[in-house]
């Protein structure tokens, strides 16, 4: 969808920007251009819309070369959300989103329609926020009119340079949470940059890891993560980079342990297999209902329905490892219960703190030698991590 071919652009004053970068950017996917001040994303991104020529090199949207495309048409084509919205202070939230739509022909009623649903897509009720005017706005509400205004034209493109830069970290990770619920929907192909690799690696089906003009890793951010390509990029993702890979690690079916499971309307069991401390508890359709200790098991009379616990600490399969991580914390519980939500709740297994790091350790591994999880052999793993 966007692709760039052998692009450098140098400035004036003999500052090479960016220099001979090609990568490609496929359609629907959004890649993060992640680096340290300076180091050219802002470049790269503003050659897409022409708002910065470059010096040699071609990038092509959707197959045309842009340099043949007459710039107001081609940012048509595209929308740009920056740090500093640049909203219109004296037109209201609702007038603000319109504008696009309104100046490409659509009519007045139509295009005011068409923003009161973005508004509403972007987690803005259009009835509160509608009528108010921008400086009214929370700087993170401020942002999601950005966003819906970007979008206001439905473009195939979106360039978001730092949008959620100037909100504080708790409301910018309820934006990015938002943002990627958002890009869900809409599936955009969109160039987001930041300077900030745990958002890059929350947000980017793939990242661009920049050194000085250059691209250093072009990958998943597991493998950016798990197999950091340089020095360089290692250091940029930080000495934690094994924390931060539980956050882009899901939960597979292959992970989990098989507790016993006894049903709602079994007799209670005397002992479970192997001596277990505690059975699992599904009711007549094989759903999580929650579970049994061997102790309730042992002193209660009747059926397990009398005795069964609620479940408190479940996950659907596909979570990440940090939500598991933290579930466990958060309920004090050695393990968590993980089910299907495809197919009404089915329940799968467990995850133990101890499967959880051979997931992790599995899956370092795995992005190490581009093979798929359930393929790493546990011995290869240990000898890879030396333990
Ligand atoms: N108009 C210009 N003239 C000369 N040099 C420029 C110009 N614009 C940017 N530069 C230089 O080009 C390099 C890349 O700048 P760019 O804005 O692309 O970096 P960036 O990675 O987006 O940085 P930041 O995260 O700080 O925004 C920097 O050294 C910058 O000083």
């Amino acid at each position: 969808m966007i692709r760039f071919e052998n692009v450098t652009k140098r400035y004036a004053d003999g500052t090479t920007a960016v220099d001979d970068l090609s990568f490609e950017v496929g359609e629907g996917e959004l890649v993060t251009l992640v680096g340290p001040s300076g180091c050219g994303k802002t470049t790269t991104m503003k050659m897409v819309n022409r708002l910065i020529e470059p010096t040699s090199g071609r990038i092509f949207l959707d197959g045309d070369d842009i340099s043949g495309i007459d710039p107001v048409q081609l940012r048509r084509r595209i929308g740009y959300v920056i740090q500093q919205v640049g909203l219109f202070p004296h037109k209201t939230v609702l007038d603000n989103t319109a504008t696009v739509p309104h100046l490409l022909g659509v009519r007045r009623a139509k295009a005011r329609e068409r923003a009161a649903e973005l508004l509403d897509l972007v987690g803005l009720d259009p009835a509160t926020f509608g009528d108010r005017y921008p400086e009214q706005l929370s700087g993170g509400q401020r942002q999601r009119v950005g966003v819906a205004r970007a979008l206001a034209a439905d473009p195939p493109v979106l360039l978001m340079d730092e949008p959620f830069g100037a909100v504080d970290p708790v409301v910018r990770e309820h934006l990015q949470n938002e943002f990627l619920r958002l890009q869900q929907a809409v599936r955009k192909t969109v160039l987001f940059v930041t300077h900030d690799i745990e958002e890059a690696v929350r947000l980017g089906d793939r990242i661009a890891v920049y050194g000085e003009g250059r691209i250093e890793q072009f990958d998943t951010p597991s493998t950016v993560l798990g197999a950091p390509a340089t020095e360089y990029v290692a250091d940029f993702v930080g000495a934690d980079r094994g924390l931060k890979r539980l956050s882009v690690t899901p939960i597979e079916e292959g992970d989990l342990e098989q507790p016993p499971v006894v049903h709602l309307d079994d007799p209670l069991p005397k002992e479970f297999d192997a001596d277990a401390r505690w059975a699992v508890v599904l009711d007549g359709e094989n759903n999580l209902h929650g579970w049994l200790s061997a102790e309730h098991a042992r002193v209660g009379t009747g059926t397990v329905r009398e005795q069964a616990r609620r479940m408190e600490a479940w996950l659907p399969v596909g979570a990440s490892l940090k939500q598991a991580f933290s579930t466990m914390l958060q309920h004090d519980a050695g393990w968590i219960a993980v089910i299907d939500e495809k197919s009404e709740g089915r329940f799968l297994g467990v995850l133990t703190p101890a499967r959880l790091h051979e997931a992790l350790r599995r899956s370092t591994a795995a992005d190490a030698r581009a093979i798929a999880r359930e393929d790493v052999e546990l011995e290869t793993v240990a000898s890879v991590t030396g333990t």
